[in-house]
């Protein structure tokens, strides 16, 4: 459950890292180190600092990031087409909506590419590849090596969470997670008064107030802007100002469900006030598509045997937050 925190929580998960894969992971005093302070945040704020200094080697994806985003303003490559169920490619500001607001953000959407048929009727909304930009030649393959290190990142820091839940390692692999789904987005916010070309206010929202809806999302936010805000259970709006060499992570709702709502899927929201545009690449990591998602048993002991939620089907919360999200 959340609480009145003031600031986010950072967390050196390199010892957490450096045993992930160790069938003695749990007895590892540095492990249970790491532990302990991801259960305090998960709890606390939902909402953490994971210092991971490789990820300064993706500025360079920043830097992409940011032309492909300004390419497409230009000239619309990656449109998304509607009338052909696509929902992977280029939003334009204000296409995004949050509980009926439209956004002021832009942004290129991917996703894992589900083979045709795979999932069924369940996977059919999800189909089809994603739209890379012809420009830079590797644009592609930069994408796809930053996609796997965050996979990376994402299946350690849920093995440590797991443990924080007085799970095994593994709980949130096989068929939790063992193929997890991923979203990426590549996200630009215009400057204060520069936004769809005419003069905004402190009330046009980059992203309106939402919770994400898988696993565990890493942000890799653009230096020197701090835009991102996350609320406590005061109803106070505290600033995740960038801290180079992190990923900023929070919890989705599927670990909420999961872990019996012990881990909240804290509200965030993002406003750009400066007059600078500012990039942010967001990695979501998620269950298996077809994950049932429910609370896990040890979570539901630990809550005076109350299971708090439903079942739910992984895909189905997604495509029902994808189709209500955009203007159609
Ligand atoms: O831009 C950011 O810092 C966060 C974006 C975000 O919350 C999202 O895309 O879900
Ligand atoms: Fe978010």
């Amino acid at each position: 459950m959340a609480t009145d925190f003031k600031s986010i929580p950072v967390i050196d998960v390199a010892p957490l890292f450096a045993k992930c894969d160790d069938p003695k992971m749990v007895q590892d005093p540095g492990v249970r180190e790491v532990v302990k302070q991801l259960d305090q945040a998960c709890r606390e704020a939902g909402f953490f600092y994971a210092i991971y200094w490789r990820i300064l080697e993706g500025h360079i994806l920043m830097l992409v990031s940011r032309y492909a985003l300004d390419m497409n303003v230009r000239y619309g490559c990656l449109k998304k087409h509607k009338r052909l169920n696509q929902n992977r490619g280029y939003q334009r500001i204000g296409e995004n909506i949050t509980k009926g607001v439209p956004d002021m953000d832009e942004a290129i959407d991917c996703y894992k590419e589900l083979k045709q048929g795979m999932y069924g009727a369940l996977g059919k909304p999800m189909e089809g590849c994603n739209q890379w930009p012809h420009y830079p030649p590797n644009f592609k393959e930069l994408m796809e090596k930053y996609i796997s290190l965050c996979t990376e990142v994402s299946r350690k820091i849920m093995r440590g969470i797991a443990l924080a839940l007085g799970g095994s390692p593994d709980e949130f692999e096989g068929e939790r997670g063992g193929d997890a789904f991923w979203v990426m987005r590549l996200i630009g916010y215009p400057g204060a008064s520069t936004a769809n070309g005419k003069c905004t206010s402190e009330n046009d929202i980059g992203c309106g107030a939402h919770t994400d809806y898988g696993l565990l999302t890493l942000v890799n936010q653009d230096e020197n802007i701090t835009a991102l805000q996350v609320r406590n259970q005061a109803g106070e709006w505290i600033s995740a100002p960038p801290i180079p060499g992190t990923f900023v992570c929070n919890i989705g709702d599927m670990l909420k469900i999961l872990s019996n709502g012990l881990y909240e899927s804290t509200l965030h929201r993002v406003i750009n006030k400066s007059p600078t545009y500012r990039v942010c690449v967001a990695f979501f990591y998620e269950p298996n598509y077809d994950a049932a998602v429910e609370p896990l048993e040890v979570c539901v002991r630990k809550s005076s045997g109350i299971r708090k939620f439903e079942n739910a089907v992984y895909g189905e919360h997604l495509v029902s937050k994808v189709q209500t999200n955009f203007v159609t």
